[in-house]
């Protein structure tokens, strides 16, 4: 192919070609005299833009701009320079577009993450390696309240040292190569959390940071509103605790002792929920009365809190009693059949009192009505269901029991869900005063008496052990309130009435009142367990001297 030729298929081709010589332009081909004649500018004009960009290539290849605008239409330049001439090549956007479909997506492309960039929420501010920064954008000119441009082409620690951005982590994470996180504080007060990650070259330098930043500090405020609330919230939730142990107070519970408050509370919360309970504790401390209360604060409150006493019965009865019998099921059965007990309980409560007096064999069948949720009548054969909250009570140490396979551990462990453990009156003593001055006015208002008692006849059932719990001592105020001469009941009219060791004996010394305090111990252990060297096993005692104490005491 001669020169010629050569030129003629250049002059064709469907991309621009200019050569230029220094300030001439030697030669152009079809495409750019085209653009040159449909341009609105001068052809000097052009040539002077065409000279300008060979110089900027010869300066600073990297800067030439990536669009040049001929004749209507945009081409991407490409500058060849070497001693003798300059070629430039335009190439069309629009054939490059066709020629190559995937340089259109890399520009969408570009396009679209310029865009996330720009409107990110979060910050971002780019650094070179060596803490010059590059790009910010919107968030971080808005986190900073600082202009990209003032921010732009600045190394990181002027901020620093000029107080607009304490402290600065870029060099710190070009310097280490880790992902740094820390909070800034800017010079407008705010709280900036910062995240900055180091972009590596191919030799594993670090040639770029990123910092991620977010304003925490609405957040941090929302934060302390939030633990303010929660504060606010607290305080209304022990005022409405306190304002319900009132509410329990009025139909005459006395919950005064903090161990009665802590039980109270426990109770109206596990009331809400039809959670199985468990409540032990001696005789007469008041199971019955805390059970009442499960049920009353339940939202069960309006079914029937049914209460059948395990211990009253005798098995047979019991078993009739709790699941109830159909026709004939046997002799002096009613002929039209019963409903048991736990079949009337539907959609209440079902309290067995002296559960660990249920017989074994009966201890089998509630567990099932417990797990199944449904009984079949004695004689019967067709399951009915039952919806029964279950509260039990014993005064009897049920876990004992279990270990001697006296009561079923499988039945112990669907019962005791929520174990609640009422003290004795003896542990909490603050609730005697309170409870002689409720039985008292009881009793006034059952008997229209208006009798009151002494200090020093509370101070003496202050001292008492009251074994027989509350129930001793709501008797003890009822006999007292009746059998009284006057209306101040003394000490003196508590005579009789309470058990006459106490009476009887003169203010005794500190050795005697131990003495007795010890052998009242051992005496309500022996009552328990029978025998002497149980008591020292279960007192931690040797077996002598619990004999030696008992004797102390004839
Ligand atoms: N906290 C209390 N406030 C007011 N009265 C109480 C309180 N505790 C118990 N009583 C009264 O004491 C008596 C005995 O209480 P309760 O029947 O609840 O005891 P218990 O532990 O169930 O006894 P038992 O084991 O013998 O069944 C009842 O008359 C009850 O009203």
């Amino acid at each position: 192919m001669n020169q010629n030729n050569l030129l003629e298929t250049l002059d064709e081709l469907p991309v621009g070609i200019v050569l230029l010589n220094g300030t001439d332009i030697e030669w152009q081909n079809a495409v750019i005299r085209g653009g040159i004649s449909r341009d609105d500018r001068h052809p000097e004009e052009i040539r002077a833009v065409f000279i300008e960009l060979a110089r900027t290539h010869a300066s600073e290849p990297r800067s030439i701009p990536s669009t040049f605008f001929l004749g209507g239409e945009n081409y991407f330049p490409g500058v060849h320079s070497s001693p003798e001439a300059t070629v430039m090549l335009l190439m069309p956007e629009h054939d490059c577009a066709t020629l190559f479909p995937e340089l259109a997506r890399l520009r969408q492309l570009c396009f679209d993450l310029e865009e996330i960039f720009r409107h990110s929420f979060d910050g971002i501010f780019v650094a070179d390696g060596s803490g010059v920064t590059l790009m910010v954008n919107e968030g971080c000119e808005r986190n900073y309240d600082l202009k990209a441009a003032d921010m732009i082409g600045r190394h990181v620690s002027e901020f620093e040292q000029k107080g607009l951005i304490r402290p600065v982590i870029a060099q710190q994470v070009a310097r280490t190569g880790q992902r740094i996180s820390t909070t800034q504080r800017t010079h407008t007060g705010k709280t900036i959390m910062v995240t900055g990650i180091p972009l590596f070259d191919a030799v594993g330098k670090v040639r770029k940071v990123v910092i991620n930043s977010r304003d925490t500090t609405e957040l941090l405020q929302l934060q302390d509103a939030l633990a303010q609330a929660k504060a606010d919230l607290q305080r209304v939730d022990a005022e409405i605790e306190a304002l319900r142990l009132q509410n329990l107070k009025v139909d005459g519970l006395v919950l005064h002792s903090e161990p009665m408050q802590r039980i109270a509370s426990l109770a109206a919360r596990v009331a809400k929920v039809d959670a199985t309970v468990l409540i032990t504790g001696h005789s007469g401390v008041g199971k019955d009365v805390i059970a009442r209360l499960i049920h009353r604060e339940s939202p069960r409150a309006n079914g029937p809190l049914i209460k059948i006493n395990c211990g009253a019965l005798p098995r047979d009865l019991l078993e009739s009693e709790l699941f109830g019998y159909e026709p004939g099921a046997f002799t002096g059965a009613q002929k039209q059949g019963k409903s048991g007990l736990i079949e009337l309980a539907h959609r209440g409560t079902l309290f067995l009192d002296e559960i660990g007096d249920l017989p074994l064999d009966l201890q089998v069948k509630l567990l099932q009505v417990l797990q199944d949720r449904v009984i079949v009548r004695l004689g019967g054969t067709q399951p009915i269901s039952v919806d029964v909250r279950v509260i039990a009570a014993t005064n009897r140490d049920l876990k004992s029991m279990v270990a001697e396979r006296a009561f079923r551990d499988d039945l112990f462990y669907r019962l005791n869900v929520v174990p609640i453990a009422v003290p004795p009156l003896a542990a909490r003593k603050d609730d005697i005063a309170p409870l002689v001055l409720q039985f008292a006015s009881e009793f006034n208002a059952r008997y229209g008496l208006t009798r009151t008692f002494s200090e020093q006849a509370i101070a003496l059932m202050l001292a008492h052990d009251w074994l027989g719990n509350v129930r001793e001592l709501r008797n003890v105020v009822e006999r007292a309130i009746v059998t009284s001469e006057g209306d101040l009941i003394g000490p003196e009219f508590l005579d009789g009435v309470l058990p006459g060791e106490l009476l009887d004996e003169e203010p005794s010394t500190f050795r005697q009142r131990v003495e007795r305090f010890e052998r009242r111990l051992i005496e309500d252990a022996m009552r328990k367990h029978g025998n002497t060297r149980e008591v020292a096993r279960a007192l931690g005692l040797s077996q002598s001297s619990v004999v030696r104490k008992l004797r102390l005491g004839k």
